[in-house]
């Protein structure tokens, strides 16, 4: 560790970090002169005690032993005697005599005596003497010294990886450790008293100055500021970037700032093993979905014998998919399939669903952020397209996408470049795109709510999965997959479905499809007794039959529905006594319906 000091401080931080204690003394005025932390550890006494002290008070046996040194220095030997402990005891120590004239100048043993006898004549030449002492019994164990702690404060500062820096209110270096030196490819002799200023980049200096004019703001308590990404010089004048932390303090009314500098190539390359590492375990969780078995996609019906040909065809090039259905007839899991179809199959797919989005987080989550791109952004993060780089990304819900970022989409699609929210540079991403929706987007788009040339871009592949009214083959099938599957879940003996509930599940209108169908189902499984499943309360009731449609818009109708199916639920929208799982929606796509429809939530206590 170097340190800049003025001189007579740089004899007192010197004198106190001494591991001796050492007593100036007059033996002629019979007084200790001077003391440093070490004397007064050992004596028991504070400093300034111990300058009042007389010298035979303290060291009684040592006076003939002085006298003796005064007649003859060139005979003195360290000597073994007792010094007086502040509480009275005898403590054994070790002294070593030299002389000091007034003049400042000591003579271990000086080759001249000084002329006369005993203390007053020494006195007479002006010479004082300097005692060391050493205690020859050990420290009692967890006593430390103020020069020890000195001592240890530099080892430490001395093994810190980050170079640490103190300047004075001027801006000059006044201490530096080893990994300063290091960086800054100086020691101290170059790098002591030097204005820190020549040694930073024109920002680092804006910096500093703002910090220190913040110091003096806050009157300069203590108060911590930190900055990336800044741009420091070696002496020889190469660049290094780096981030610091600036911490002032206050010695004796002096102004002094630490500066603890950090390779920034460091926390570079840490920022890159953590985009890694985020890729890679998107990357392994979608293996890990895509080795848990996924419900086979059930249907003998012919719409879905059909689907099931476009979706081999369609699989294995890398065309856009948009898939089109109601809510609830399996588009996701249809999405899922062209994934595993396809040559992709072994890398991510990443889904997203832009209902659940709100309008200022739907950016960065496609397209990722640098850090600090806006209020809260902490980190840069990776966004999906990222993510699913040689992969597949699943658009669920693609008509709620807000127009501005349908812009952005379409430059992807048709050029594969992004740039991430607040950054500058252009990404590229290898990515397959499926898109889903319940909306008519062709419609959207002949409305302006959704872009035109997106659509198309979009539509090149459309795949419509039939509602399952439309499929009423299909119901037997899907009611018998699922009760084998939630019998086996629940712990049911269930083996076959009676004809009474087989009608009733034929009859119905199924507005949820597939998954009103499966939630229904499972409410039967839980409520049945037997190894059949019997017709009861669970079965949905007959259809609402629409007299005259001409009066209800579909929205007013729907909301209707919406809100009898809240009525039900107490207002409840998620879990299993939920008004989703009623309507066999996703609770995230009820709520996007009933911010569109303008439905107000009750409470929200329960989900
Ligand atoms: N043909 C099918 N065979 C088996 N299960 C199906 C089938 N179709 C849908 N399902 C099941 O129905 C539920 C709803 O399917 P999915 O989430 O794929 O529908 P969706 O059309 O994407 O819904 P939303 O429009 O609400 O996003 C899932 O549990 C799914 O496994």
């Amino acid at each position: 560790m170097a340190i800049l000091m003025d001189p007579s401080e740089q004899y007192r931080w010197l004198f106190n970090l001494c591991p001796n204690a050492i007593l100036i003394l007059d033996p002629a005025e019979d007084r200790i002169i001077d003391a440093n932390q070490r004397a007064a550890a050992l004596c028991g006494q504070p400093v300034d005690t111990l300058r009042s002290r007389p010298l035979s008070a303290l060291l009684p046996s040592a006076l003939p032993q002085l006298m003796a040194f005064l007649a003859n220095p060139a005979d003195w030997q360290t000597r073994r005697l007792g010094c007086t402990h502040a509480s009275g005891a005898t403590l054994e120590v070790e002294m070593h005599l030299s002389l000091m004239t007034l003049a400042g100048n000591t003579s271990t043993p000086s080759p001249e005596p000084p002329k006369g006898r005993g203390l007053g004549a020494t006195s007479a030449c002006g010479a004082h003497l300097i005692a060391i002492l050493r205690d020859t019994v050990a420290q009692p164990s967890g006593e430390v010294s103020p020069g020890q702690q000195q001592a240890w404060l530099g080892a430490i500062i001395d093994s810190a990886m980050d170079a640490v820096v103190v300047i004075d209110d001027q801006r000059r270096v006044v201490l530096l450790n080893r990994a300063a030196e290091a960086a800054f490819q100086g020691g101290g002799d170059t790098l002591l008293g030097l204005g820190l200023d020549r040694l930073l980049s024109g920002r680092f200096r804006e910096l500093l100055a703002l910090t220190l004019e913040e110091f003096d703001r806050s009157n300069w308590n203590q108060h911590f500021m930190w900055a990336e990404g800044l741009t420091a010089f070696r002496t020889d004048g190469e660049p290094f970037p780096v981030d610091t932390s600036l911490a002032p303090f206050v010695v004796d009314s002096q102004r002094y700032v630490t500066l603890i500098l950090r390779d920034a190539r460091i926390r570079q390359r840490a920022e890159q093993r953590l985009a890694y590492l985020q890729h890679q375990n998107a990357r392994l969780q979608a293996q890990l979905r895509a080795e848990v078995p996924s419900a086979d996609i059930i249907g003998q019906s012919a719409p879905m014998q059909r689907l099931f040909a476009n979706l081999e065809q369609v699989a294995d090039t890398d065309a856009n998919v948009l898939i089109l259905g109601e809510t609830g007839t399996g588009k996701e899991l249809i999405a899922r399939a062209v994934h595993r179809l396809s040559k992709r199959k072994d890398e991510i797919m990443v889904t997203v669903n832009c209902a659940t989005l709100s309008a200022g987080l739907i950016e960065s989550e496609l397209f990722g952020h640098e850090k600090g791109a806006f209020t809260g952004a902490l980190a840069r993060k990776l966004g999906r397209f990222e993510l699913a780089d040689r992969g597949t990304l699943f658009l669920d819900e693609i008509g709620e996408l807000p127009l501005d970022l349908q812009a952005k989409l379409l430059r992807v699609l048709q050029e594969g470049e992004f740039e991430r929210v607040g950054g500058v540079s252009v990404r590229k991403v290898d990515v397959r795109l499926i898109a889903a929706t319940n909306r008519d987007l062709g419609q959207a788009a002949a409305a302006g709510s959704f872009r035109e040339d997106l659509y198309y871009r979009l539509n090149v592949f459309p795949i419509a999965v039939p509602p399952l009214r439309e499929r009423a083959g299909d119901i037997a099938l899907l009611a018998n997959y699922f009760t084998a599957q939630h019998s086996k879940k629940l712990g049911r003996p269930i083996e076959t479905i009676s004809p009474q509930v087989q009608d009733a599940l034929a009859a119905y209108h199924w507005p949820g499809n597939v998954r009103e169908l499966e939630h229904v189902i499972e409410r039967g499984v839980i409520l049945n007794q037997g190894s059949r499943l019997e017709a009861g309360d669970w079965l949905p009731r007959a259809n609402r039959v629409i007299t005259n449609p001409r009066v209800k818009t579909l929205d007013a109708w729907e909301r209707e529905h919406i809100q009898d199916a809240l009525q039900l639920t107490n207002g409840r929208v998620s879990g299993p006594q939920g008004a989703a799982r009623l309507l066999g929606l996703k609770p995230t796509t009820l709520d996007a319906r009933m911010r569109k429809l303008g439905i107000k939530r009750a409470t929200r206590k329960e989900d």
